[in-house]
């Protein structure tokens, strides 16, 4: 478990990243939504302890973050963007890795490394190079990175962006099995990883956090404002592009859908989707 409170980070001369953050992260999947800058990669980089706060507490299972070398051991993190060097194998980068992380035993090493190699479904790519890998064999390994030593929990950065469909439902298939027994955090800003994984959601917004709650919770955030329409081309070439969320073209025309205001008389009322709760929560954010 972890629990996090009015934490708060500023980079030298920066804006606040973090502002007063306060959230607990209990066993299953928690989602970490938010748009482009919204503080997410700062936060996970604080709770692997890469970064210090400016202000506030972290407890990793009620120890401090103050204290890295105790909570190292219990918590594996893929970053966004990680380096292997393309001439080891996965096995090889695996092998190194589990040395970096105190496995000072060859043959234990071995084991875990084949034991990981299989949890991540890469045995038969096993030694190979890794410059051969796919995007989505490359993010299996740096799960696998971040399951050396079994640690409870789990920190993922954006690990889809870039994976074909095909890649992401597999890597996502394979965190769903790790959560069921562990703490893990998944920043993404793709509504849909968040909705087949998550039980929980935490949504930030200019390093603040401004929603925790159910995937309900979230959906429910759009009530009241999401509106449809069909429109002729000449109709929707004169609609404000930024309040149209999607459309889709039907024999009939465009049907356009809005989020926030009704955005003129013709507009009729929508149940909410995941994606349109989120959507609305940030418009509310932005104009409180
Ligand atoms: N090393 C740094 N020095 C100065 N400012 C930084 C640094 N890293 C991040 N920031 C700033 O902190 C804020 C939060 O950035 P962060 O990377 O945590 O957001 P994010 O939600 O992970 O974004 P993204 O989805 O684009 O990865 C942004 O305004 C960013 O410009």
């Amino acid at each position: 478990m972890i629990t996090i409170e009015h934490l708060s980070k500023t980079y030298r001369k920066g804006a606040w990243a973090l502002l007063d953050v306060s959230l607990q992260l209990d066993k299953g999947m928690t989602g970490l939504l938010g748009p482009n800058g919204a503080g997410k990669t700062t936060l996970m980089r604080i709770l692997a302890t890469l970064l210090a706060p400016t202000s506030g507490q972290v407890r990793v299972n009620g120890i401090s973050i103050t204290r890295p070398e105790e909570i190292r051991p219990m918590i594996g993190y893929l970053p966004q963007h990680f380096h292997i060097y393309p001439q080891l194998t996965g096995r090889d980068y695996l092998d190194y890795a589990a040395a970096m992380k105190g496995i000072k035993d060859r043959e234990a090493r071995r084991k875990e490394v084949a034991r990981l190699l299989e949890t991540v479904n890469l045995q038969d790519k096993a030694d190979k190079k890794v410059r051969t890998y796919s995007g989505g064999m490359k993010q299996r390994l740096g799960i696998a990175q971040a399951l050396l030593g079994s640690p409870g929990i789990l920190i993922v950065d954006e690990p889809t962006s870039g994976l074909d469909p095909q890649e992401r439902v597999r890597f996502r298939n394979v965190l769903t099995r790790f959560s069921i027994d562990r703490t893990v955090l998944l920043s993404t800003h793709i509504v849909a990883d968040i909705e087949s994984n998550c039980r929980r959601i935490a949504v930030m917004n200019m390093g603040r956090l401004v929603m925790s709650g159910t995937l309900g919770e979230l959906q429910a955030c759009g009530n009241g404002q999401v509106w449809e329409a069909v429109l002729s081309a000449d109709e929707f070439s004169r609609v404000d592009p930024m309040q149209v969320v999607s459309t889709k073209a039907l024999p009939e025309g465009i049907l356009c859908r809005f989020v926030g205001k009704k955005p003129f008389m013709g507009a009729y009322p929508a149940e909410p989707s995941l994606e349109d709760g989120y959507l609305a929560l940030l418009r509310r954010d932005r104009d409180v």
